[in-house]
């Protein structure tokens, strides 16, 4: 199948490397021309990826309008063909733009990996596609799955979800096999409120396993601390996708739970290390720069937060993380605050 991943960034990398070696034709997009040269020289992604080699097939496009033109060339392949948008949310927007008034034919699927809420529309990437690119054949790849892993071969499961039941065939034909494992879902709306909103999760048990140690014991509020709030957060993260349309079995999936007990409680998480910095007294600005990739969970949480009121849904743990990173709000004192609500039932 041809395919072209459109971002250079570390999942775009790895989730192209994996299709490669399974032996689709794969076309990798770097924004950045200097980057573009580099990928190409090097064989390596050394500012996202260091330490994998990228296999010989995989081919690297400097020029958005080649790589498009890449896909739509498989157009009328029997297997079809793919356009996966591996950007932040924050190109998201832009790049199915792009993709729109390239005039996809039908048989060229577009996917994102994208896990968020975009910033000042709130919506998320089905109702980005569905204003921009209503007519094409789109969905979300979402679930459990660090890019190093990916990259290494390690085993992972992930999760295709569209209301067109072509486009996961086509996430299962491009990624199956191999390292990689794909499921499929018709709920789309689930799949990807999981997925924005297990990193806003993360952040806070990031805060919570951070926070300095106290009575000369381990650092952090302990390992029950994390549980609790693992379990009342997959609550609100399941009450906001209800809210929103999503099926209630979709957070008991890969990309619910799932992804939210990789995040939460992974070393790899970007999203984990900006809450242990927070709790260490870092300032966020110092917390993301430290990182040097995107920390979705950052940008999303207060649109999360904003969804959620205007839907009359109560997101407490969303909500300290929001008054944390905004500075409005101490990490201990959010922990404290969390623990001083009202006793209420559990369902
Ligand atoms: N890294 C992972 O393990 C992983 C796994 C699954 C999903 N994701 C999701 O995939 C998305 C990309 O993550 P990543 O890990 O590749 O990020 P990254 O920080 O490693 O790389 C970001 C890439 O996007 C590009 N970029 C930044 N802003 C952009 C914009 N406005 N428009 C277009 N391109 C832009 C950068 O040049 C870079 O190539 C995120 O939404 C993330 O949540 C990441
Ligand atoms: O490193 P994070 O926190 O952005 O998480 C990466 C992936 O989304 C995990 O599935």
């Amino acid at each position: 199948m041809r395919i072209s991943v459109l971002g250079a960034g570390a999942w775009g990398t790895a989730l192209a490397l994996g299709m490669a070696r399974v032996g689709h034709a794969v076309q990798l997009w770097a924004r950045d021309p200097a980057q573009a040269a580099a990928l190409r020289e090097q064989r390596e992604n050394a500012r996202y990826l260091p330490g994998v080699a990228l296999p010989a097939g995989l081919q690297i496009a400097v020029d958005l309008d080649a790589a498009i033109d890449h896909a739509r060339a498989g157009a009328s392949d029997p297997e079809g063909a793919l356009l996966i948008v591996a950007s932040p949310m924050a190109g998201l927007r832009g790049l199915l733009a792009h993709g729109a008034a390239a005039g996809l034919p039908e048989g060229v699927g577009l996917l994102w990996l994208c896990k968020g809420f975009e910033a000042g529309s709130g919506r998320l990437g089905h109702e980005i596609a569905a204003e921009l690119a209503p007519g094409l054949r789109s969905g979300v790849l979402s679930g459990p799955s660090f890019a190093q892993e990916v990259a290494r071969g390690q085993p992972t499961a992930l999760v295709a979800a569209s209301r067109d039941p072509w486009l996961p065939q086509q996430a299962v034909a491009a990624c199956h096999g191999g390292a990689l494992r794909v499921y499929t879902s018709d709920d789309p709306v689930g799949v990807e409120v999981g997925g924005a909103v297990k990193n806003v999760l993360a952040i806070a048990t990031g805060i919570a396993d951070g926070l300095p140690a106290r009575d000369g014991g381990e650092p952090g509020l302990g390992l029950n601390a994390r549980a609790a709030l693992i379990t009342r957060g997959l609550a609100e993260m399941s009450r906001l996708g209800l809210a929103l349309g999503a099926r209630q079995e979709t957070f008991m999936g890969l990309s619910g739970l799932g992804d939210l007990v990789l995040t939460a409680t992974g070393a790899l998480s970007r999203n984990r290390r900006v809450g242990l910095e927070l709790a260490a007294g870092r300032s966020l600005a110092e917390a993301v720069a430290a990182l040097g990739h995107v920390a979705e969970g950052v940008p999303t949480a207060p649109t999360v937060l904003a969804r959620a009121r205007a839907l009359g849904v109560e997101m407490p743990i969303t909500t300290a993380v929001v008054e944390v990173l905004e500075g409005r709000l101490d990490p201990a004192e959010a922990v404290r605050a969390l623990m001083r609500r009202e006793a209420r039932a559990e369902h």
